[in-house]
């Protein structure tokens, strides 16, 4: 690789420590920004998050801190890796701390739920720097598989190719291949409905179904989450790509997917609080980004049958079996 860069990862759960050690393993300098003074020590002193990746040894290149001013000094490369509904006020608190120039990589997949803005959209207002500084990295990346390092691809991106180009060489591996991208709209949209369709799948299994049923949610979801994508302003060729479709399948289809399982809880008939305590903290972002993202797609005149149906069981009271119905009794209609 070429010069080593000077890395911040703010948010040490499961995707920002594993996405941590990928930087670090690609030769990098990485400090990983924790909540809890204790998790910084447990890494800094014994190299495991045990919390949250259980028997992944950690690089040595990789250190982390409670302190955010620590984490951000003199980093050329700022990666945010908290959840979604939360990213503006974490960053906001970071904000004064940003090294000028820095590229600042949004992590999350979601869409916030007071302004329906995509991360990147929130980061460029937050920080207040152009969108050419901002980039997405995302695509079918199940943290506990890329931690056990088995390989997998992803899609690193920006608006400013440059910028994308070298975010790419800075998080490539022997098991971790990012590709570039410039269509920020389109590989955002993709990540976070893809978590709704995921719900909508767990809880076909919940219900018992099996893969023909997986694949037709699949293939519908992401019909609908094209349409979304293109009202946006989307290139609809996103949406075949690893952040579209890869994504789609991976989270959809893996029991290490927590939006899917998530749903799958539903589906076997717990509540929104069973399946939330069960969760022990981790974040499901589906839950909450369907009613954003069903928002957006009432705004853009958009229809979301799946997601509808998601939004009904996770906040209306809809029972997961006559959500399947209700969407095998929609009008008929050609493909
Ligand atoms: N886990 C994965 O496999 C994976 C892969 C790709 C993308 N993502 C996305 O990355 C983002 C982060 O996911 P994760 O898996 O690391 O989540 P997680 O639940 O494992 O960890 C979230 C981290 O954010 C921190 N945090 C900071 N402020 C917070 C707040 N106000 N509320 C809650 N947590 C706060 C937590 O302490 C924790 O370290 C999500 O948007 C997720 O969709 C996750
Ligand atoms: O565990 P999930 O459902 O948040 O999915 C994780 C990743 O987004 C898969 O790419």
């Amino acid at each position: 690789m070429a010069r080593p860069e000077r890395i911040a990862v703010l948010g040490g759960g499961s995707w920002g420590t594993t996405f941590a050690k990928v930087l670090a393993d690609a030769g990098n300098d990485v400090v990983l920004w924790v909540r809890r003074a204790e998790v910084a020590a447990e890494i800094n002193e014994s190299r495991y998050n045990s919390g949250y990746l259980p028997g992944v040894e950690l690089p040595e290149r990789l250190r982390a801190t409670d302190d955010a001013a620590e984490a951000l000094q003199a980093a050329e490369i700022v990666v945010l890796a908290v959840p979604s509904q939360s990213l503006r006020e974490n960053l906001a608190g970071w904000q004064p701390l940003l090294p000028e120039d820095a590229t600042l990589v949004s992590l999350s997949k979601g869409v916030e739920l007071s302004t329906l803005k995509r991360m990147s959209q929130v980061i460029a207002e937050v920080a207040d720097v152009p969108m050419g500084r901002v980039a997405v990295v995302s695509g079918p990346n199940l943290a506990k598989e890329i931690a056990a390092e088995q390989p997998t691809a992803t899609v690193v991106a920006c608006p400013d190719e440059p910028r994308a180009v070298a975010l790419q060489q800075a998080c490539s591996t022997s098991y971790f291949r990012p590709y570039t991208n410039t269509d920020l709209v389109g590989i955002e949209i993709a990540g976070a409905c893809k978590n709704v369709i995921a719900l909508a799948c767990g809880m076909a299994v919940g219900l018992g179904f099996g893969h023909n049923t997986m694949s037709s949610l699949i293939t519908r979801g992401l019909a609908e989450t094209t349409r979304l994508g293109v009202a946006l302003g989307a290139d609809p060729m996103s949406f075949a790509g690893l952040a579209g479709l890869g994504d789609l399948v991976a989270t959809c289809m893996s029991p290490l997917s927590r939006n899917r399982t998530f749903g799958e809880r539903l589906g076997r008939g717990e509540t929104l609080a069973q399946a939330q305590d069960a969760a022990h903290g981790q974040v499901s972002e589906g839950v909450k980004s369907c009613s954003s993202i069903r928002e957006l797609a009432a705004r853009h005149g958009v229809e979301m049958p799946i997601t509808d149906v998601v939004y009904g069981v996770c906040h209306e009271g809809l029972q997961p079996g006559p959500a399947a119905a209700e969407l095998l009794g929609r009008e008929r209609k050609p493909e």
